[in-house]
């Protein structure tokens, strides 16, 4: 495993929420421009996990935090932290697709106006731009003033990616962002990630070990709140160093 810093550095992080504890002592670097998955039996703290990441665990009462977690170096809990640029750099993608009730123009230029975009040749330009890296441009360029619920749940997820890559983030966190999804949008977004690796780190929970083995460069396996273990991806699936990795993975439980 390499001793470089990652772009998100865990380091003894724990989270509790109220007396429980959820994240226990985590350490791990996750390298930037790789697809890194996230495994491990339903509870086993995954989506706490990538919800510390860019604070979206903030607004859950009872939550508290202690250790290190870096982002760039830099200290993602520390009092002075803007949350609003930390989530504009650290962009979220959910389960479920959720498009805001508006066209997909809107959905997608939402970001940039928030962060004070007005000008609409540039707003198209990056509606356009977003759109094609999300692989959804041809699909739904001519329809672009339409609501974005009218089309399919898997068109929905991608128009969901290219708001979230709208605000050029630097990081997209994925929380099984296509478990809802069936075989051939799973497969366009599997394909979506590999492409857009080149440009951004990304970090994504997953139950499906085959989705994980197919497109992560490293995987963490986490247990009741602990990181088993953390390796590049076939290492995982073909000599974890951990008996608890391997009954996982051979499906003896979880
Ligand atoms: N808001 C919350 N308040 C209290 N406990 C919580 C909260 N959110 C999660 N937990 C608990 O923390 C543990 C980890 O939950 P988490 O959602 O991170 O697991 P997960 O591995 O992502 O699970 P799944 O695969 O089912 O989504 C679970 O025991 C869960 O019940």
């Amino acid at each position: 495993m390499s001793t470089t810093q990652g772009i998100i550095s865990a380091n003894n992080l724990n989270l509790h929420y109220s007396e429980f504890h959820a994240l226990k002592n985590i350490n791990l670097d996750i390298p930037e421009k790789e697809i890194t998955a996230l495994i491990g039996p339903s509870g086993c703290g995954k989506s706490t996990f990538l919800r510390t990441i860019n604070r979206m665990n903030d607004l859950v009462e009872g939550v508290k935090i202690d250790g290190s977690l870096l982002y760039r170096g830099e200290e993602i809990y520390r009092p002075d932290q803007d949350v609003t640029l930390l989530r504009k750099n650290i962009g979220m993608v959910f389960q479920k697709a959720n498009p805001f009730p508006m066209s997909i123009y809107d959905n997608v230029a939402y970001g940039p106006r928030t962060h004070g975009i007005k000008n609409k040749a540039q707003l198209d330009d990056i509606v356009e731009e977003s759109l094609r890296s999300a692989a959804i441009w041809d699909e739904v360029k001519d329809r672009l003033k339409r609501s974005a619920l009218g089309v399919s749940g898997g068109q929905q997820q991608r128009i969901c990616i290219a708001r979230a890559l709208a605000v050029k983030p630097d990081i997209l966190l994925m929380d099984e962002s296509t478990s809802a999804l069936d075989p051939i949008s799973t497969s366009k977004i599997e394909d979506l990630a590999l492409e857009l690796k080149k440009d951004y780190t990304i970090i994504m929970v997953t139950h499906n070990m085959q989705q994980a083995a197919r497109v992560a460069d490293k995987t963490a396996f986490f247990l009741l709140g602990d990181l088993v273990e953390f390796d590049d991806t076939e290492t995982i699936f073909s000599k974890p160093t951990d008996k608890r990795t391997e009954d996982y993975i051979t499906g003896r439980f979880g």
